[in-house]
């Protein structure tokens, strides 16, 4: 079975064209592929299926298999892949996923997309929605304690559930040790991935993620997307900023005029290679 490995800001996929290829099992696919030393290694398994409501759907399974409803980072490498594989000629094209139907814009140069720019939709503050156990609306400061530490979360889905906290420092930050632990909370009845955020300025945050099913990862474009959400709630930061990654940068905006979230960030190929068990 032929596949392509891609990543966007870090966060790496295994990308599987369904238009060719048939995949049965998808849940041990991605276990089996994404295992690092005994498979090809990634975060994770996309699928690039037909659609009957859009140009091209999109199913991600995380490493242990579980699925996930939206992946922003693999929306964007997505869009790279559908032009410039030739699946399309559109410069603007639509994506269903499990989290709604995304629209894509394409920055090409000379036949290359070079970034893209995702209409992530509106941001869900609705607890039942996102869902979390809270009785606030929206969910500003839900108080957690984990081992030794309380943390302040706003809740947020982007189509998966986020939950944000504000540290001083990301970069000492023990992200295994208190994400790991997030993840499973009972307030989260379908567990969450979690951002941990440091405000640089008021256009300018870093911020690393544990994603549930994958553990820490290099980037997360929903994540990065409920962060900015998160920041502008507690009154952070500006509607538009950079947000400093692991692995790269990604530009996010929350429109006042429409609601909807904007990431634009590139995309890269790393390799084709054939899966041989
Ligand atoms: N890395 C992704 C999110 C992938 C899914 C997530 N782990 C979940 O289970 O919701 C992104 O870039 O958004």
């Amino acid at each position: 079975m032929r596949f392509t490995k891609m990543e966007g800001c870090g966060n790496d996929y295994i990308y599987i064209n369904c238009f060719e290829e048939e995949v049965k099992w998808p849940e041990a696919l991605a276990v089996a592929m994404s295992e690092r030393h005994f498979g090809v290694g990634a975060d994770g398994l996309v699928l690039i299926l037909p659609s009957e409501t859009a140009d091209f759907r999109m199913r991600m399974f995380n490493l242990d298999g579980s699925e996930g409803e939206m992946c922003g980072n693999a929306v964007r490498c997505i869009g790279k892949y559908v032009y410039e594989r030739g699946l399309t000629k559109k410069d603007t094209v639509t994506l269903e996923t499990m989290g709604g139907i995304k629209t894509l814009k394409l920055h090409i140069q000379q036949e290359n997309v070079i970034a893209v720019t995702v209409d992530m939709g509106e941001p869900i503050l609705e607890a039942e929605k996102i869902p979390v156990r809270s009785e606030k609306h929206p969910v500003i400061g839900e108080t957690l304690r984990i081992l030794d530490r309380e943390f302040a979360f706003t809740c947020v889905s982007m189509g998966n559930p986020h939950a944000v906290t504000f540290v001083d420092n990301t970069q000492d930050f023990d992200v295994e040790k208190y994400g790991s632990l997030v993840e499973y909370a009972p307030i989260f009845p379908n567990k969450t991935n979690t951002e941990f955020v440091q405000v640089i300025d008021r256009t300018h945050l870093a911020m690393r993620v544990w994603e549930r099913g994958s553990g820490e990862t290099m980037a997360c474009g929903t994540g990065a997307s409920a962060a900015l959400v998160a920041a502008v709630l507690n009154g952070l930061c500006e509607r538009k900023v950079r947000i400093q990654l692991l692995g790269g940068t990604l530009e996010i905006e929350w429109r006042e005029s429409d609601n909807h979230v904007y990431m634009t960030g590139p995309a890269r190929f790393s390799f084709d290679g054939v899966w041989l068990r």
